[in-house]
């Protein structure tokens, strides 16, 4: 590298490489002049010819300009859109290659933690690499010079959009109902001008599909028109007004123009309340393999207090009260919180309760005030847990810890964190929920001492 300090390489220089490994976004890295390049959509071994088009001070991204090899792992993307749309970035790599990457990445993770090899378990593969998510949140826009409405995806981190008429990852049925909602909106005129998404839920128990359409107007004119759309199989339509097009899609309300205001799922058993607004994992055959396991990974006796923060429509929650003495949920998201006690009643469960709360907060009073609690379960956002309720966790009499994870730079973090405070981790199991993205969930198992 040049003694100057300025960097090697600079934006606008055309380079031939070869990707010698790939980071975990699933950029092709190389090697150019001793400075580290990401080249997305390029897989180790396959050489090509790049672009450089930003320079940091210790790496690079360059754009792909011609493929000359291909790669052992490589496939054809099924999506017409995939590079250009932010959702996928790895349907370039065939599946069993995604799901060992993956694994590979939590075996990194487990190494630098100073744990042994074998505590990670190897990674729960999906049985539908495509098609498999029970949701879909589109934008809209209106294009005034076509006079018709246009939908897709946004390239990652830009309000560029991928203009689509399909998602490969979603069911067949939700498929159709996009595009049917397309052509409705088109139909509309310009009143579509102010619808911005179209949110799109299927239950594989039922079939039924729910959609949302969020607008930027409160006028009771335009939520009467979307609220017509109808198409097979669409149980519910309701409207929600999100005056900011770019930013949180759902508004303060949810009006609901036909159908009922939640679907039903059904979950290892459970009967499941799902409102609009309350998160359920994407994949439900997925989610039932990972709750299966957190029931095994709790170790849950019969006296036991559980608490399951961050818990959604209550699932986790309903499955560790069948076997312990008492379950209590804690989330923020108080549609969601309505539902986990319903989902309470439908499933005959009296020792579970729930209450509407930031876990930062709930959990150091809970844990200041003596409270007993056996088993903690944290299923946190991206972000990962709060610090407090992290320090929460390691003043509470608390014997078992299930984290579960759907980022593992935010969960490194917090495992450093917990077993600077005592806890050990006894299993890591990364689940592919998210075939085709660079995304993996992951169980960890912790216990004190
Ligand atoms: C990854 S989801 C897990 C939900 C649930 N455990 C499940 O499996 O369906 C995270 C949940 O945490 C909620 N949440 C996010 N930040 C929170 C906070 N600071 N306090 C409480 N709940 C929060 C979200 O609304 C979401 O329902």
């Amino acid at each position: 590298m040049a003694s100057t300090g300025s960097p090697p390489i600079a934006a606008g220089e055309a380079y031939e490489v070869e990707a010698i490994r790939q980071n975990d976004d699933g950029d092709g890295v190389a090697s150019i002049h001793g400075m580290t390049v990401f080249i997305p959509f390029l897989l180790p071994g396959e050489r090509a010819r790049v672009r450089i088009e930003q320079v940091e001070k210790r790496f690079a991204r360059a754009r792909l300009v011609e493929r000359m090899s291909d790669g052992p792992d490589r496939v054809e993307p099924r999506c017409p859109v995939f590079t250009r749309c932010g959702g996928c970035q790895v349907q370039h790599m065939a599946y069993e290659a995604q799901a060992a990457w993956k694994e590979a990445r939590i075996r990194r993770m487990a190494a630098r933690l100073g744990l042994e090899d074998g505590v990670v378990q190897p990674i729960e593969a999906s049985r539908a690499p495509y098609r498999y998510r029970n949701q879909v949140q589109m934008p809209v826009r209106w294009n005034e010079a076509a006079e018709r409405v246009e939908m897709g995806f946004f390239a990652l981190g830009s309000h560029e959009m991928a203009v689509t008429e399909t998602c490969l990852l979603v069911s067949a049925e939700m498929d159709d109902v996009l595009r049917r909602a397309r052509w409705f909106l088109t139909s509309l005129g310009s009143t579509a001008q102010f619808v911005h998404h179209v949110i799109v839920r299927q239950s594989r128990a039922t079939g039924d599909l729910a959609v949302v359409f969020a607008v930027t107007d409160d006028d009771p004119r335009v939520k009467r028109s979307v609220g017509r759309f109808h198409a097979p199989h669409v149980a519910q339509v309701s409207v929600t007004v999100q005056p900011r097009a770019h930013g949180p899609v759902w508004g303060d309300s949810i009006d609901v123009m036909k159908g009922a205001s939640h679907l039903e799922e059904r979950l290892c058993d459970l009967r499941v309340r799902w409102s609009p607004r309350s998160f359920l994992q994407v994949q439900a055959d997925m989610a039932e393999r990972l709750y299966q396991h957190v029931v095994h990974a709790a170790q849950v006796r019969e006296t036991d207090v559980v608490i399951d923060a961050y818990c959604g429509v209550g699932v986790m929650t309903l499955l560790l009260a069948r076997r312990a003495a008492r379950a209590v949920g804690i989330e923020e998201v108080d549609d969601a919180i309505a539902d986990a006690r319903v989902n309470a009643k439908l499933n005959n469960l009296q020792n579970a309760e729930f209450v509407v709360d930031r876990v930062e907060r709930w959990l150091p009073r809970h844990v200041a005030q003596g409270n007993r609690a056996d088993v903690l379960v944290f299923d946190p956002p991206r972000k990962g847990v709060d610090r407090a309720a992290i320090e929460a966790a390691a003043e509470a009499n608390v014997d078992r810890l299930v984290y579960v994870s759907c980022n593992p730079a935010t969960l490194e973090r917090d495992l450093r964190l917990l077993m600077a405070r005592g806890f050990c981790v006894t299993s890591i199991r990364p689940f592919d929920m998210f075939p085709q993205t660079s995304h993996v969930e992951c169980v960890v198992a912790m216990k004190r001492g």
